[in-house]
C-alpha cells in the first residue's frame, strides 16, 4: 500500500549541516545495555532501526574520557581506539540501511563514580553529586578546563573515525556543559561562573573547538531546555524554557547544525514520561519556543507513536524532526509502516518504562514489553518483522489462554506459518489479566499490548481466537492439536503468602468478606470498607495502584510494605516520585519497612522489620498484594498423564508466561515469543543458547559467530 499523502511531510529530507536526513524520523540517544563492550548487540540493535526507516540512529550517551566511568551502568564509550573499532560496526550497519549514524558525546563529571577506571573526579564546583554522594571531585582550574576542552575534541575525532555522521554534544542530564550552566552545580566566581555568559562559556568554547577540528559531520547539541519546577525539577537553580533555555539556543545557534531538545533533570521520568502521568507530545509546551530563535532543524521528543500527532508537530512549527526513543524501541519499523500505508501495524509503545528500568537498575540488556525482540537482534538473531517458516509448520497448535504470553505466542506461530493455531480463552475478549488491569487508574495505555496482537491475529488466516471456552484436560486431549501451549496466567495469592516472610499472613483468607485480592476488587467488584490496608510485598506498581483506586473512591487507605519505599520497582521505571505524590494527595498513609503479621475484621497487626516494634492499624478491609501464583493446573494434569497425551497425538505440551513464572508483562511477551521462535528445535522448552559477547581465551575460528557481521569486522565477538 502507498502511504497516505497526509503523511508526506514526514518523509521530506532535512539538511543538517553537511549531512542530509532522508526523512524526519530520528532515533534520539538511548541506552540498550550494549555499550561498546557488546559491539554485535549494539550494531544490530541500531541497524534494525535504520532498516525500519529511521533516518538518524544514535548511540546512548557515549562517554569520551575514562573519568566519565559510570560503571556498573552500561553505556557506550569512546575512550580509545578500541572503542572506535567496536562502535564502527554500529555505524557500518546503520549505513548499510541508508541512515545516518549519530553519537551523543558526554564527559560525565561528578556523576561518574569511576568504579572501574578509578580516575580522579573532576567537577565544576566541589559539591558532591546527587548520584555520587560519597565522592567529590576536584573543581577544575583554568588549565584543567583547557585540557577538558582538548579531550572533547579528541572524543569528537574518535567519533568521526568510528564513522559517525552526526556529533551531538550532550548538554543534559549529567554532562559538563550542564554543570557549568546550572547555578545548582556552578558556584564559581571566575569567568566560568556567575553570569549567563560565563556559565555558557565552556559550551561555547567546546563547540568552537569541535567545529574548528571537524567540518564534514553534522554537529549539534542535545539540550535540556527546561529543568522544571520543584519538586520535580531544580526550580530557580536550573533553567526555564522561556528564560535561559531559549537564551542558550539563541547564543549558541551559530555553532550548531541542529538542536535535539528535551526537558527534565537527572530524575528523567519527566522526559521519558510514563503513560500513567503523561500524554503524547507532552514536552511541546517547553520545546516549541526554540523555533522562535533558530532556523536550524529542531528535534522534539514525547512518545510520538501517532503519525497524525507527528504531522501536527511539524506543520504547526513546533519542530522539524520527530525524535523518538521508546517508540523506536517498541517498533523499530514505525517509519516504514507509515510509509507503506500500514499505520495499524505499528506496535505502539505503552510507556510502561520497563526499558528505562533496565538502565536504572544497573544496565542489563534492554527489555521491552511490546517488542520482545528488542536487544535480541544479534544475541538470538531475532528480527521484529521477519519470521522463518517453522520446520514443523504442518502441525496444528492449541494455545490455552489469550493473555500477553498466549497472544504473542499464537501471533508468532501464525507468522511462522503453522497450519492452524487456535488461541482459546474463557473470557469473551483476548487480553487475560490485562483486561481488568487496563481499567485501573493510569494503566489504560497498556491495552495496546492486546490491541496490537489482536490486530495482527485478525489478519492471519491460520490463527483464530476462540472466546468463551474453558478447556479441561480431556477437552485438550480431544481438541486435535499436535502441539499444546498452556498460557493460563497467574492470580494474586489469596492467603497472604509472600516473599518477605516466606509464610502466610495470619487470618488472611480472601474468601472472607474483609480480605480481598486485586482481582476481587477490580474484576469482581467485591465490596470493601471505609478503612483499607493494602499490603504490598510485590514491589512493583500493584500495591500503589490499589491504594490509588481505593483512595480515589473515598476510602481511608494505609499502604504497608516491607520495602524501604512504596513499590520500589517504580523507582526504576521513574514513576515513583509522581505516584508517591499522587498517593499523598489522595491522603494515603504509606508505612514502609513494616510487615503485616495478622489480619482480623477490625485490624491489621504490624511489626517494624528492623526495630521489631509492634502495632496495629484499624481497618475494615485488607487488600493482599503479596505475590502471584501460577495457574498451571491444566498443565500439571496433562503432564501427569503422558500416556494419554501421546495417545491423543500430542507431540508436546508447553507452559509459558505467568503460568510458568508470574512476572512483568515484558516477561510474558518474551516467553511466548521465545517459544514460538524455537517451536521447531529439538527441545523447544529449553531456550537455545544465545551469543554472549565476551573475551574467550585461546579462541579459534570456530568460536566466532558464523556469518556474523562482527566476524567480517574482525571483532572479538565470540559465541558461547
Ligand atoms: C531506555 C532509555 C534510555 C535512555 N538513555 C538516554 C541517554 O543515554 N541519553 C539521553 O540523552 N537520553 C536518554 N534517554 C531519553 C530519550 O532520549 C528521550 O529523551 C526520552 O525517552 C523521551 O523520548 P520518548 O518519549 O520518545 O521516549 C533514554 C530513554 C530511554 C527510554
Ligand atoms: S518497555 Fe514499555 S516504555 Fe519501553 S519501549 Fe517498550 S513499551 Fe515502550
Amino acid at each position: 500500500m502507498a502511504r497516505d499523502p497526509k503523511y508526506d511531510v514526514l518523509f521530506e529530507p532535512v539538511q543538517v549541516g553537511p549531512k542530509t536526513l532522508r526523512n524526519r524520523f530520528w532515533q534520539v540517544p538511548h541506552c540498550n545495555g550494549a555499550g561498546s563492550e557488546r559491539p554485535g548487540m549494539q550494531a544490530e540493535f541500531r541497524a534494525m532501526k535504520a532498516e525500519g526507516g529511521w533516518s538518524a540512529v544514535f548511540t546512548e550517551a557515549c562517554t569520551i574520557t575514562p573519568d566519565s566511568d559510570v560503571m556498573p551502568l552500561v553505556g557506550a564509550k569512546l575512550w580509545d581506539d578500541g572503542d572506535v573499532r567496536n562502535l564502527s560496526l554500529m555505524t557500518e550497519r546503520i549505513h548499510d540501511h541508508g541512515a545516518l549514524a549519530g553519537v551523543e558525546m558526554c564527559a560525565a563529571g561528578g556523576m561518574a563514580a569511576n568504579s572501574e577506571s578509578r580516575a580522579p573526579g573532576r567537577v565544576v564546583s566541589q559539591i558532591p553529586h546527587e548520584f555520587n554522594y560519597m565522592a567529590n571531585g576536584r573543581a577544575l582550574d583554568r588549565e584543567e578546563i583547557r585540557r577538558l576542552r582538548r579531550e572533547h575534541v579528541a572524543g569528537a575525532l574518535r567519533a568521526r573515525a568510528a564513522g559517525f555522521d552526526l556529533l551531538t554534544l550532550f548538554v543534559g542530564l549529567g554532562a559538563f556543559p550542564i554543570y557549568f550552566l546550572y547555578p545548582f552545580y556552578n558556584k564559581r566566581t571566575d569567568e566560568y561562573g556567575g553570569s549567563f555568559e560565563n556559565r555558557i562559556r565552556f559550551t561555547r568554547e567546546v563547540l568552537e573547538d569541535i567545529r574548528e577540528a571537524i567540518d564534514d559531520c553534522g554537529i549539534g547539541c542535545r539540550f535540556v531546555i527546561d529543568t522544571l519546577d520543584e519538586p520535580y525539577g531544580y526550580g530557580e537553580q536550573g533553567i526555564r524554557y522561556d528564560g535561559e533555555g531559549v537564551q542558550f539556543i539563541a547564543a549558541l545557534d551559530h555553532l550548531v547544525d541542529y538542536w535535539d531538545l528535551n526537558i527534565g533533570t537527572l530524575n528523567w521520568g519527566e522526559d521519558a514520561g510514563s503513560s500513567r502521568f503523561f500524554a503524547m507530545n507532552h514536552e511541546a509546551q517547553y520545546t516549541r519556543i526554540a523555533k522562535t530563535v533558530t532556523t536550524k532543524p529542531c528535534v522534539n521528543v514525547g512518545r510520538f507513536t501517532d503519525p497524525d500527532v507527528m504531522v501536527e508537530a511539524i506543520t504547526s512549527g513546533q519542530c522539524d524532526i520527530i525524535g523518538a526513543a521508546r517508540p523506536s524501541i517498541a517498533d523499530p519499523f514505525l517509519p516504514s509502516k507509515i510509509e507503506e500505508g500500514r499505520p495499524d501495524d505499528i506496535r505502539e509503545c505503552i510507556a510502561c518504562n520497563v526499558c528505562v528500568s533496565r538502565w536504572e537498575m544497573g544496565g542489563p540488556p534492554i527489555w521491552c514489553t511490546q517488542n520482545p525482540t528488542s536487544g535480541e537482534e544479534y544475541r538470538r538473531g531475532w528480527h521484529p518483522e521477519r519470521f522463518t517458516t517453522a520446520a514443523n509448520a504442518q502441525n496444528d497448535v492449541l494455545v490455552v489462554g489469550a493473555g500477553p504470553a498466549g497472544l504473542e505466542c499464537a501471533m508468532v506461530l501464525g507468522k511462522r506459518g503453522m497450519r492452524r493455531v487456535h488461541v482459546v480463552d474463557e473470557q469473551p475478549e483476548p487480553g487475560g489479566h490485562l483486561n481488568w488491569l487496563t481499567r485501573l487508574p493510569g494503566l489504560g495505555t497498556w491495552s495496546r499490548v492486546t490491541q496490537y496482537r489482536r490486530t495482527q491475529i485478525d489478519n492471519l488466516k491460520n490463527v483464530q481466537f476462540v472466546p468463551r471456552t474453558r478447556l479441561s484436560a480431556s477437552d485438550v486431549l480431544d481438541y486435535g492439536a499436535e502441539i499444546v501451549i498452556v498460557a493460563t496466567g497467574a492470580e494474586w495469592a489469596r492467603d497472604g503468602m509472600n516473599g518477605a516472610m516466606h509464610a502466610r499472613i495470619d487470618g488472611a483468607d480472601a474468601s472472607l468478606s474483609h480480605v480481598c485480592t486485586p482481582e476481587q476488587i477490580a474484576l469482581e467488584s467485591k465490596a470493601h470498607g471505609e478503612r483499607v490496608v493494602v499490603v504490598d510485598h510485590d514491589g512493583y506498581h500493584m500495591g500503589a495502584t490499589m491504594a490509588e483506586l481505593l483512595a480515589g473512591r473515598g476510602a481511608s487507605v494505609t499502604l504497608v510494605t516491607h520495602f524501604d519505599s512504596m513499590g520500589p520497582y517504580m523507582r526504576y521505571t521513574l514513576e515513583e516520585q509522581r505516584q508517591y505524590q499522587r498517593l499523598v494527595e489522595l491522603g494515603v498513609r504509606i508505612v514502609t519497612q513494616t510487615l503485616v503479621t495478622a489480619v482480623t475484621p477490625a485490624q491489621a497487626s504490624i511489626v517494624h522489620v528492623w526495630s521489631g516494634e509492634e502495632g496495629t492499624v484499624e481497618c475494615d478491609t485488607v487488600v493482599l498484594v503479596t505475590q502471584r501464583v501460577s495457574r498451571s493446573e491444566l498443565y500439571e494434569e496433562l503432564r501427569a498423564d503422558a500416556g494419554a497425551v501421546e495417545e491423543a497425538g500430542i507431540a508436546a505440551v508447553h507452559l509459558i508466561g505467568d503460568a510458568w513464572q508470574p512476572g512483568m508483562v515484558a516477561q510474558a511477551t518474551f516467553s511466548g515469543h521465545r517459544l514460538a521462535r524455537e517451536i521447531d528445535t529439538d527441545d523447544p522448552a529449553t531456550p537455545l543458547p544465545f551469543i554472549r559477547e565476551r573475551r574467550l581465551l585461546n579462541a579459534t575460528e570456530q568460536d566466532y559467530v558464523l556469518g556474523s557481521p562482527a566476524l567480517a569486522h574482525g571483532l572479538d565477538v565470540l559465541a558461547t
